[in-house]
């Protein structure tokens, strides 16, 4: 039998990532941040300067991209990156490249390989709908629009990036409008996640609130 996987999808900056890393922690899963696979796509892209309209170009990058993730930091080409692919501008390009449908394919099998035992918890737009169809808890992470462009700003202020919130709120109003009206694993809530709305919620909460979704499905996890 396969390992079992919890899957957060939902827009940018509701938490997922946060939120995932911790359950993962606490459940001792392995952990995917499938957003950074499109973040390192991107900034490939841009480093070698391929447009990111040419589909087939990107499409050929991405099965060979040459990553690596370790000791909690992320490399591409051999070069720490970590913090250059939380740009807001290589988000955006991230969204871009992720409308195209060769692209994605080229990123799927990447993705499946990160399902081991004891299990895996990762985030992203569509790892409930189509990377991991048959994942045992589904969930649709979000919050407000303006709690979600506060908590970026938040996050990049504390990174010591220079940010102003009314850009952030519309950059993440216009990605989340392209993420969500893309033909191909369009963002979306799905009939069979269940809705965590963190507006109002603490990081705790939201851990725990997965946690005990899960070990209602799982009782010995
Ligand atoms: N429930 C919450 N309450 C307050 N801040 C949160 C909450 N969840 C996440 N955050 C903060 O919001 C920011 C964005 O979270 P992140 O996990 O990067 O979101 P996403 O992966 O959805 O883009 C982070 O600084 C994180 O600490
Ligand atoms: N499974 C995924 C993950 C990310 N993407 C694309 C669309 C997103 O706007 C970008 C960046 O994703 P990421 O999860 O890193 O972004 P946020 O942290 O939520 O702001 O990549 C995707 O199309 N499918």
């Amino acid at each position: 039998m396969s390992a079992p996987v919890i899957t957060l999808d939902g827009p940018s900056a509701s938490g997922k990532g946060t939120v995932a890393a911790m359950v993962a922690l606490r459940l001792g899963f392995h952990y995917l941040d499938s957003g950074s696979l499109y973040r390192l796509a991107a900034l490939y892209a841009v480093r070698h300067q391929i447009p990111l309209d040419n589909e087939a170009k990107l499409a050929m990058a991405a099965v060979r991209l040459p990553i690596a993730f370790r000791d909690g930091r992320v490399w591409l080409e051999d070069i720490d990156v970590t913090d250059e692919i939380r740009s807001e501008d290589i988000g955006l390009c991230a969204s871009r490249i992720g409308a195209l449908p060769a692209l994605r394919s080229a990123l799927l099998q990447r993705q499946r390989d990160f399902r081991h035992p004891p299990g895996l918890v990762t985030d992203g737009r569509d790892m409930g709908s189509v990377v991991f169809p048959d994942a045992t808890l589904k969930v649709f992470l979000t919050a407000s629009a303006d709690e979600r462009g506060r908590r970026r700003y938040k996050q990049l202020i504390g990174k010591g990036a220079s940010a102003n919130l009314q850009q952030i709120q519309q950059d993440i109003a216009d990605r989340d409008e392209r993420d969500a009206a893309r033909p191909v694993a369009p963002l979306r809530q799905e009939p069979d996640a269940r809705l965590l709305d963190t507006t109002r919620l603490t990081i705790d909460a939201a851990v725990d609130q997965v946690i005990e979704w899960y070990r209602a499905i799982a009782p010995r996890a």
